[in-house]
């Protein structure tokens, strides 16, 4: 059964803190006790880097029509990549490949160069959007390569044209370590990409890391039922869960996403909005994680893989290669109800099921890809033509 939103045992408390990370003085402000934290990001002087390109480059499918998943039917359709540098071209750096609703749209980058412009793009438009509609843009974060891959986030034009001040910023799943800690998200995050724009402080919600992992899990749910409550994050209409404008998701190699690891009980996880894990088989073992029903309430994810270890956990999300699981898929689909990607799947389905087959955004599903992330799909030729 979906979960609803819970009412709030306490409103958080803020209070201001000092405290130091990487060396450097941050200014911020601390939730009470059961609170999460908002902790400050410094503004060094910010010199935007050099750009890229003179104009960024827009993402366009190379055949005229969309190219469809076939399940059965695999005919041989490799996409002919464009081997260019970046930075000689502007456009048609990729493919969009349409897939069936729960599968979402894929992304294919000649490099990861051109994933990173791509998602910086999408991203953007995404701010714009939500920043007018809603005058505030919720943006969720994963650890791991992901943060890399937003690095033109921080060159122009975007440095200079994105409504910084509208963002909030989360984390689907943190490790359970001081944010100076070399295994935090959150320093990560400061690091390669939150020290470079000019989000406001109070607008980025770390955990609580004097907690334990089950307290800290705690006072991030209660964090979020609060921003809720205000309308910060906004909220689904068909479960009540937080509906996040983006949740920018990593993939590990194993079908990982967030925190929520293969065949792990977690991933059934259905009455929490976070919970906490002691035994992550990536290590450091102990983290909190958004469950599933969070997650898929969301109205847009990116789901962003790059490099060949993502290669054959790709294909088998996407290529068609576990026809069993795509059957079930559409079976969920076929039930006719709109939101049934948004239900936790029952425990004999998400035991089979790899996580990051289990990610359906309420809204739009979108994944990013470069060349070799793709390349079992690609070479596979799962894919045919309309
Ligand atoms: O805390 C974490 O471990 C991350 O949030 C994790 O879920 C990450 O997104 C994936 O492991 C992918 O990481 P890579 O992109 O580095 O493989």
């Amino acid at each position: 059964m979906p979960i609803k939103a819970g009412r709030l045992r306490s409103a958080p408390k803020c209070q201001p803190i000092h405290h130091f990370l990487c060396g450097l003085p941050l200014q911020g402000v601390r939730m009470a006790s059961s609170s999460c934290t908002f902790t400050a990001t410094l503004r060094p002087s910010l010199t935007p880097p050099p750009a890229l390109r003179r104009s960024p480059p827009t993402l366009q499918s190379v055949v005229s029509n969309p190219l469809a998943c076939s399940l059965r039917l695999k005919t041989a359709s490799r996409i002919g990549v464009n081997r260019e540098k970046p930075e000689s071209r502007a456009s048609s750096a990729g493919h969009v490949i349409t897939t069936e609703k729960a599968k979402g749209k894929v992304r294919v980058l000649d490099s990861e160069d051109y994933l990173a412009v791509s998602l910086a793009e999408y991203t953007a438009h995404l701010s714009d959007k939500f920043a007018n509609q809603r005058g505030a843009f919720t943006v969720v974060l994963s650890g791991g390569s992901l943060i890399k891959s937003l690095r033109k986030l921080v060159e122009a034009p975007y440095i200079d044209t994105v409504e910084w001040s509208k963002w909030h910023v989360f984390w689907v799943d943190e490790r359970v370590v001081p944010k100076d800690h070399e295994d935090s998200n959150y320093k990560l995050a400061y690091d390669g990409f939150l020290s470079k724009v000019p989000i406001p402080p109070g607008n980025i919600y770390t955990i609580n890391d004097a907690l334990s992992a089950e307290g800290a899990a705690d006072d991030y749910e209660t964090c979020l039922k609060h921003l809720v409550k205000t309308n910060i994050i906004d909220v689904s209409q068909a479960t009540g869960l937080p509906k996040f404008d983006l949740m920018l998701l990593g993939m590990g190699p194993d079908g990982h996403v967030a925190s929520l690891f293969p065949r792990h009980p977690l991933v059934r996880a259905d009455k929490q909005w976070v919970a906490f894990i002691k035994d992550s088989p990536k290590p450091p073992p102990e983290r909190i994680t958004f469950t599933f029903p969070v997650i898929n309430s969301s109205a847009n994810i990116a789901l962003v893989a790059a490099g060949a270890g993502k290669a054959k956990v790709v294909n088998e999300a996407l290529g068609g290669d576990d026809l069993s699981s795509d059957a079930r898929r559409i079976e969920m689909i076929k039930a006719g109800k709109p939101d049934v990607v948004n239900v936790a799947p029952s425990a004999d389905q998400s035991l089979d099921l790899l996580p990051v087959e289990m990610v359906s955004a309420e809204g739009e599903l979108t994944w990013f890809l470069d060349d070799e992330a793709a390349s079992d799909l690609l070479t596979c030729s799962y894919w045919m033509f309309d």
